[in-house]
């Protein structure tokens, strides 16, 4: 089965704060670069949606489509610009993945259909209500057990996920991410160990510890096992 790379490029970085996310670079390599570098060895081909008037910085081998409105838009557009069977889809803002998630993510995407790679939450988790800067704390939701933090990539048949996005258009659902649009068409996904070290550069924090990681990550000092 042909295995296509789709990544969603075409973000704001509202949060970051310094233009387009994917371009913004790490150690002398964009974010979007990155992802595509990681994900280019284990593909037939890879497909970046972009914000709209940008174009491909010229070290990345893929092919380009314009994103939309949303992330949910933006791969949408991605799976209609492919007749690969199984689709990768990963986020451009998660520049650190390893090939040993990558190979576990299509590997259980063929077998069940529908995969993503995710952590098991390790924090206490609790709902906030008001007051204070962040609120304050409204209950603890528990238990913990059987509560995962979803990652990407994230792997799927391709007329599985197409359904399930034209589904979603349909009724005006949004998602945060495919795996939950896959779920919410009855769907099964299986979760696949992530790693760590493939959290989304989100926050200006996060960018100051991709930095800290690039070169260590570069001199490949780690290797591509789970963590
Ligand atoms: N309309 C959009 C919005 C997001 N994304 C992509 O989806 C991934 C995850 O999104 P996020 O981290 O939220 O990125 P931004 O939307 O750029 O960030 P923000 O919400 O802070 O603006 C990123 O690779 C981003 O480029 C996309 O392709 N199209
Ligand atoms: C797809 C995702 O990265 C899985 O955790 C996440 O849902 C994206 O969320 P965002 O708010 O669009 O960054």
């Amino acid at each position: 089965m042909r295995v296509a790379a789709l990544i969603p490029a075409a973000g704001s970085g509202t949060r970051l704060g310094l233009g387009p996310k994917a371009f913004v670079e790490v150690a002398g390599r964009s974010l979007l670069g990155r992802s595509a570098a990681a994900l280019a060895p284990h593909v037939a081909e890879v497909l970046v949606a972009l914000p709209a008037g940008l174009d491909l910085p010229g070290d990345v081998p893929a092919r380009a489509v314009t994103g939309g409105d949303t992330r949910q838009a933006s791969v949408l557009a991605l799976l209609r610009a492919t007749d690969a069977e199984v689709v990768l889809v990963h986020d451009a803002a998660r520049p650190f993945l390893p090939g040993a998630v990558v190979g576990a993510v299509i590997a259980a995407a063929r077998e069940v259909g529908a995969a993503t790679a995710a952590l098991p939450v390790a924090d206490t988790l609790v709902r906030a209500g008001p007051g204070g800067d962040c609120g304050t704390l409204w209950g603890t939701l528990t238990p913990r057990e059987g509560l995962w933090a979803v990652q990407t990539p994230q792997g799927f048949r391709r007329d599985l996920l197409l359904a399930a996005h034209g589904a979603a258009l349909a009724d005006g659902f949004a998602a945060t991410d495919d795996a939950g649009l896959i779920a919410r068409t009855g769907g099964a996904v299986r979760l696949v160990p992530g790693d760590a070290r493939l959290f989304k550069v989100t926050t200006p924090g996060d960018l100051a510890l991709a930095q800290a990681l690039a070169p260590v990550w570069d001199a490949q000092v780690w290797d591509a096992g789970g963590a």
